[in-house]
Order: C-alpha cells, then structure tokens, then sequence
C-alpha cells in the first residue's frame, strides 16, 4: 500500500522553483533517502508532505495513508496528523519539559485535551514513555529537561515521541546533520530498528550520502527543486553525485563520499 504519493506538486517563493513538478510514491514500509545539494527543495517537498504548506497550481496533489491532504494548492482538513510524525534538526523538544513529559506529549490527540494540558498522564501510558525511551536507548534520562541534552539524544527522544504517537510515517528532515558521526550512526540505527520492528515508513533527508548508502534501500536525489534520481541507493554513481552536488562536492572520508558542510 502506497504510504505517501505525491504527484505534479510545484511550488514558487517568489522568483525560486523550490519544487518543480514533483511526483513521488513511497510504499509502506520503505526508508527512503532524500538528498540533494543545500537549496535543492528537500526540505520543501517535506514540509508540504507533512501539510504544513500547500503548493501552487491546479495539477498539485499529495495523498497521505490514502487520504488527499492536499490537492490544487489547498490543505485538506482531517489530513492524517497523528498518523504522521515529523522531526527536524532541532527543535523538537519543549527545552523546559522533562524528557518523560515531551515523550508523553505523543499522547496528546488520543488522551483527552484536559488530561493533557494537565499533564494528567495514566500510569500505563508512562509505561509506554518509558518503554520508548528504553527502545531508542536512553533510558537513564527521563527525568532530565530536555534542554540539556546532547544532539543526538534530543533526536532519540523525538524518535520515542513517535513511538507513543503510533505513528505510521516518520519523516524526518536531516536528523543527523548536526551530529558527530558515532551520534548520526546511533540516530540512523534506532530510525532504521523502528522501520524493520514496528513498520514505521521512515522518509529521511540526509546530507551525507554514505548514511543514504548504508541504510536506505531507495534514495531520491533532488536538484533544482526537481528529481533527479529515484531508485536504489546502490546504484549511486559517484559521478553522478559530483554532478549532483555540484562544485560542494567532493571530499572523500573514511566514510564515503560526502558533500562538504560548507
Ligand atoms: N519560505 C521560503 N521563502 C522563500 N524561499 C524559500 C522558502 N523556503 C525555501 N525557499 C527556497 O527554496 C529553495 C529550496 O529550499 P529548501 O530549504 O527546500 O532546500 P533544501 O534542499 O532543504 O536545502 P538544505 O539542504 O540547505 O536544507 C531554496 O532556494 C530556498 O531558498
């Protein structure tokens, strides 16, 4: 069953074609890679797939778990939220919440409103908060405000938040960029445990193609608000990639190929 499908999408800020007829299916159960040089529209294509913005045109439409979130440049009500997580480089924690209790807001939409604002969580529901944090392996912080966590762990707690959500799609927007790469490797390990475990599809943009290699089957390239590769990560030609990220590329590492941060 397709997991997300989005077909014809553009969309314009001013004089920029951020994406320019973008047509995409993922299926259920994939971990696709998203890539592309800085300013290629990966972030775009994600936050319209989210629903947090609606594209231009007539012929744009993006359907989510079956349901049309968006089409003919206008958000659909009752779109699937709760069954669609998203994570983004920072900020995704309350800084002043402790770890437990930004867990625990991925109740929130299945608990009632008052219990939540509240913060009126059962005790079985703080079981499930615990038991995720256990699952992205940082029991020990649950107490902690969130605020002084590392990098890394702050994605980990974000990936537990999904756990609690139940949701069926995480996409997340270069989770591991910031990240020194013992702390990327962890990330990308507990992002790829909840697609094979729970069946979570995972849709994740990476900076550094060796990540896209490692863990993704399926990577999409974007360029110039455009795709310019849709199929399996194997068949990456390093040449391709030189092209792809232009005159930022390239450096070799111990690692790979790997677009230059600068
Ligand atoms: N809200 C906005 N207003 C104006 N221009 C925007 C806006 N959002 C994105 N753009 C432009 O659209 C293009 C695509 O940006 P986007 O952030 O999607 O790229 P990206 O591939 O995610 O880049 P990066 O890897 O640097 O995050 C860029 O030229 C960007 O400047």
């Amino acid at each position: 069953m397709t997991a997300i499908s989005v077909s014809n999408l553009s969309k314009r800020y001013g004089k920029t074609r951020a994406l320019d007829n973008v047509s995409i299916d993922v299926q259920r159960g994939e971990m696709v890679a998203l890539i592309g040089a800085s300013g290629s529209g990966k972030s775009t294509l994600i936050r319209h797939i989210a629903g947090l913005e609606a594209g231009d045109g007539e012929a744009g439409r993006v359907v989510v778990l079956g349901q049309v979130s968006q089409m003919a440049g206008r958000l659909m009500r009752g779109r699937p939220a709760g069954r669609v997580a998203v994570i983004f480089q920072q900020f995704n924690l309350v800084g002043r919440l402790s770890v437990l209790t930004n867990v625990l807001i991925g109740h929130l939409g299945r608990v009632p409103r008052w219990r939540g604002t509240l913060g009126l969580f059962s005790r079985s529901e703080k079981e499930k908060a615990e038991n995720a944090l256990s699952r992205v392996g940082i029991p020990s912080v649950a107490a902690q405000r969130s605020s002084t966590l590392s990098g890394g762990q702050q994605q980990r707690a974000a990936i537990a938040r999904t756990l609690v959500q139940e949701a069926e799609i995480l996409i997340a927007d270069e989770p591991i960029s910031a990240l020194d790469p013992s702390s990327a490797r962890r990330v990308m390990d507990v992002l790829a445990t909840i697609n094979t475990q729970d069946n979570i599809t995972v849709l994740v943009s990476l900076h550094q193609v060796e990540y896209a290699r490692r863990y993704c089957k399926r990577t999409i390239a974007m360029r110039e608000g455009r795709v310019a590769y849709d199929g399996p990560s194997t068949s990456l030609s390093n040449s391709f990639l030189a092209e792809l990220y232009g005159e930022t590329l390239v450096r070799k590492s111990d690692r790979g190929v790997v677009p230059s941060q600068g």
